[in-house]
């Protein structure tokens, strides 16, 4: 060891000394600032009245990612509450510190139907919401003109209202598992933790494809096809009336395509009715070209079975049930038919619109049996190309207004499924019409007006 009185050395060698330490101590302070400021998010947190997960969904995207919002709070030891955006009064929200907001798009820009009345009447007020932090997570399809139209829209009145952004809006494209990522993260973040939940989507299963039919020869429309499928290991999944299938064709697996199914766990078999869908430079749509064409009967499709909680029976099982689509919306309405009969619940009202009788009568001899055995009330099917005029199930719809009234103050529920343009809109204008349009909004936020239309 060397000893040295003089003081510059000595200056230099406590100079040294502090720096060193202060080098060392560096990333200790900064992990314990980091550990601190994550501890003082989590106690502000936990001190908050609670967080609410407001959601509005369609298809359950958003719901499903409202779930998994909720768990990762819950985990960081935050109290947090999930609501229905339509369960949230003008109350809710002036009182409310912090709120998360999943929302999907639908029609042209439009909220979800469970949520068109806050979209109408809470969007439309002014309310003071200084108090109020809150984040959007926008889910949409770019392909779409008005893209994340609602999630914008509702973003955009909150700050007019003064509530403050927790952080900017995350727009999630197609299920962007990167835009899920940032959202997560954006949670973590708040919640100071870094331990989420995992939020992966569950595996595709492989199925056969065990029975395909064309239902429409000679049809003046695209063909479609009635499959049935099985899993592959026998173990059928429960699934209820209403709920979906993706497929994963081996052409573009990233991309899962939905149908509704036909059939419920009674018949042992996932029923799907699909029509093959052409491009213009005559190429055949990716799923229903792999599912309708070139997939054998007997070989392995790759499935999953998910949840339309939005579009299932529900509380509504035990009401009459108005049930109206066109084209291979039959699919998901004759899975409700088929829960109806089982359950032998008689008070069902189809009403169904396709182009000829001759060849476009999808299911005809099992609707004509429901009816003789009294499963079928009314049965109206409308084909547009039968008669010199085009006719369609809203015109049909709009005949028939008192019945709707009728059977509505008899507490009936609304079910559609089908097409988007041509059939669904018309037919909400003429239900509007019959019902009045704040009446059709309060039955969509109290789940008697589901549609699964696309
Ligand atoms: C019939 C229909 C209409 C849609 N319209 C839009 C739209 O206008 N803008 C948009 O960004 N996304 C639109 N989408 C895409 C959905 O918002 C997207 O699929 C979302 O993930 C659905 O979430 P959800 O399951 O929570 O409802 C539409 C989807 C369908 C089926």
């Amino acid at each position: 060891m060397i000893w040295t009185n003089d003081p510059t050395r000595l200056m230099l060698v406590a100079g040294f000394g502090v720096s060193y330490a202060l080098v060392c101590l560096a990333p200790y302070l900064r992990t314990r600032r980091k550990r601190l400021a994550a501890q003082r998010a989590k106690a502000e947190a936990a001190a908050s009245p609670g967080w609410i997960i407001a959601y509005a969904s369609q298809t359950g995207n958003a719901e499903e990612l409202a779930g998994q919002t909720l768990a990762t709070l819950k985990l960081a030891g935050i109290p947090a509450q999930l609501s229905e955006l339509s369960e949230l009064c003008a109350e809710d929200l002036l009182r409310a510190e912090r709120v998360l907001f999943l929302v999907s798009t639908y029609g042209e820009g439009d909220a979800p139907d469970a949520a068109a009345a806050f979209s109408g009447r809470l969007m439309t007020q002014g309310l003071p919401l200084p108090q109020l932090h809150y984040a959007v997570l926008a889910l949409g399809d770019s392909a779409y003109a008005h893209y994340c139209g609602f999630g914008r829209a509702l973003d955009q009145w909150l700050q007019e209202q003064g509530a403050q952004s927790l952080f900017p809006r995350i727009e999630v494209n197609r299920s962007s598992a990167e835009a899920i990522g940032q959202w997560r993260q954006q949670l973590s973040h708040l919640a100071g933790t870094s331990d989420a939940p995992d939020w992966s989507a569950p595996a595709f299963d492989d199925w056969r494809l065990v029975e395909r039919v064309q239902l429409n020869a000679g049809s003046a429309g695209a063909p479609v096809y009635h499959l049935e499928l099985e899993p592959l290991d026998g173990a059928l999944p429960a699934w209820q009336s209403g709920d979906l299938v993706q497929v994963a064709a081996p052409a573009d697996p990233s991309r899962a395509r939905e149908y509704s199914i036909a059939s419920i766990p009674a018949d042992g078999r996932v029923h799907l009715l699909v029509r093959l869908h052409t491009h213009e430079d005559g190429s055949h749509g990716v799923a229903s070209g792999w599912l309708t064409q070139q997939a054998a009967v007997g070989q392995a499709v790759q499935l999953r079975l998910r949840q339309h909680r939005r579009f299932r029976l529900e509380d509504n099982a035990q009401r009459p049930l108005i049930l109206i689509g066109n084209g291979s919306g039959i699919a998901g309405l004759r899975g409700h038919l088929k829960a109806r009969a089982l359950a032998g619940q008689g008070r069902n009202w189809l009403l169904f619109g396709e182009r000829n009788a001759a060849h476009d009568y999808h299911y005809r001899a099992e609707l004509d049996a429901w009816r003789r055995d009294g499963m079928l009330e009314q049965l109206d099917m409308v084909f547009s190309r039968d008669q010199p005029e085009r006719l369609y199930v809203q015109t049909r719809l709009a005949e028939q207004a008192e019945a709707v009234r009728a059977w509505v103050a008899q507490g009936a529920a609304i079910y559609i499924c089908g097409s988007l343009d041509g059939m669904a809109a018309g037919v909400d204008e003429a239900l509007a019409a019959a019902l009045g349009r704040e009446a059709l909004d309060d039955l969509a936020a109290a789940g008697r007006y589901r549609r699964d239309v696309y």
